[in-house]
């Protein structure tokens, strides 16, 4: 696959500049980047803070039947950005969170959107490079803040994922989903995790991390013993 990445000074939200360019025929290996967004986008329809220094980038990943399915893209896409982050702060602590956290020192340092586009997926990816805008009321982190080089460049850092994603989308593709969640395992908080979810009617539920299930629904154990499976919502550590 040819990387290609376009950057534009200013844009609302690279997800929806990649959707419109999905519709005209984006092929893969596209990535949009914005130097900032003014309408960004983040899950569960919140806004996503975009002030200059940090990435905000999009890129398009075509489904087919054959691939795993195109929901996982979500583990495929945390691990790329793990493995991007690790490059640059190699002696942290770098620790995924179900479904699509990255979390560093124990904080937040990324956010991940993906939206369905015809057969394909849109990617976007946003990462906290140099500055640490408060995410939902809370503490967030980012690389500088955590001991990258000072003067690493959201332009950097991208040079670096989008390497890191089409070695992961690699893996997805030809080794599988069980491949991708063995990796994703790997790489998580330890189990026993104590973890809060907030479903999509807003139930909360409280427990401790037990692995994923084959098809990468989160396992929790609630104090009672017994063993759930979350299949949407958000999860907190602790
Ligand atoms: O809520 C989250 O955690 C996901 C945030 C995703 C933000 C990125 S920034 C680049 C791309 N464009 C958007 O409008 N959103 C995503």
């Amino acid at each position: 696959m040819t990387i290609r990445i376009e950057t534009v000074a200013e844009t609302a939200s690279t997800n929806a500049d990649m959707k419109a360019r999905a519709r005209d025929g984006a092929e893969e290996g596209l990535w949009l980047r914005a130097e900032k967004q003014s309408g960004g986008i983040g899950r569960l329809g919140r806004r996503w803070e975009s002030p200059k220094g940090n990435l905000y980038c999009s890129t398009i990943v075509s489904c087919r039947h054959e691939y795993p399915a195109p929901s996982t893209l979500s583990f495929v896409t945390a691990l790329a950005v793990h493995k991007a982050i690790g490059a640059h702060l190699s002696h942290k602590e770098i620790w995924l969170k179900w479904p699509n956290d990255i979390l560093v020192s124990g904080l937040k340092i990324c956010g991940i959107l993906l939206e369905r586009s015809g057969d394909a997926v849109i990617v976007g990816i946003g990462v906290n490079v140099a500055i640490a805008p408060e995410i939902d009321g809370r503490i967030v982190t980012s690389l500088h803040k955590e001991g990258s080089k000072s003067d690493l460049t959201a332009a950097a850092f991208l040079e670096t994922l989008a390497q890191c994603f089409a070695d992961m989308l690699d893996l997805w593709r030809v080794s599988g989903l069980e491949a991708i969640l063995s990796a994703w395992q790997q790489r998580a908080h330890p189990l026993g995790t104590r973890l809060s979810t907030s479903g999509v009617n807003g139930e909360r539920l409280d427990g401790e991390y037990a692995g994923l299930s084959d098809d990468g629904a989160l396992r929790l154990r609630k104090p009672d013993g017994t063993l759930i499976e979350i299949h949407a919502g958000d999860v907190d550590v602790g």
